[in-house]
């Protein structure tokens, strides 16, 4: 683990520098479908990826049911490609009496080569609901195994 600053343009080699921060969250394979029109990944597949391993991040804490209220400061750093290993991890920012904002990285690991690279990154805010859809405050738990 390090503090130095994560520019985007640097190749990430395990141990070696920076590495993904926080937990995994979801892990996947970059799909033929989920393409868009030049025949890379689409954009909004990623961010669905990224929302989900937030939201996972999110009911750790909230146990509750989330709902996403806003998405900020996301950067789409590099492309991904059909084939890439997409892991998706996420830290926690801060917690509020009914919201929590979560730091979710995208990180690839392309074919046949052994480096990752951080590809996008954002913060992620969830809402907890009640079962009418409301806010509903948060007692924080000790991060769970989920
Ligand atoms: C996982 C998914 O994909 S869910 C699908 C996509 N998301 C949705 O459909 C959600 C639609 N939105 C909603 O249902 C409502 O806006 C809700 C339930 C999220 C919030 O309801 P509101 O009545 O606006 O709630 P309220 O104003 O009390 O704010 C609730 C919390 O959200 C926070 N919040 C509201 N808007 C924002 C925003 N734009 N950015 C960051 N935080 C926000 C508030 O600060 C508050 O946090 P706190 O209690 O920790 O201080």
């Amino acid at each position: 683990m390090t503090d130095a600053p994560v520019t985007g343009h640097e190749v990430v080699h395990p141990g070696q520098g920076c590495s993904p921060q926080g937990e995994l969250c979801v892990r996947t394979i970059a799909m033929p479908a989920d393409t868009n029109q030049n025949g890379d990944i689409f954009g909004g597949w990623l961010l669905s990826q990224m929302d989900l391993a937030g939201s996972v991040f999110a009911y750790k804490t909230t146990l509750a049911r989330n709902v996403t209220v806003a998405i900020e400061a996301m950067t789409f750093r590099k492309p991904v490609f059909v084939g890439d290993l997409v892991s998706v991890y996420g830290t926690q920012v801060r917690v509020g009496r009914t919201s929590i904002t979560v730091r979710v990285e995208a990180w690839v690991q392309r074919r046949n080569e052994t480096d990752i690279i951080l590809v996008t990154d954002g913060n992620f805010t969830y809402v907890a609901i009640d079962d009418s859809g409301k806010p509903q405050p948060i007692s924080v738990q000790s991060t769970t195994s989920v």
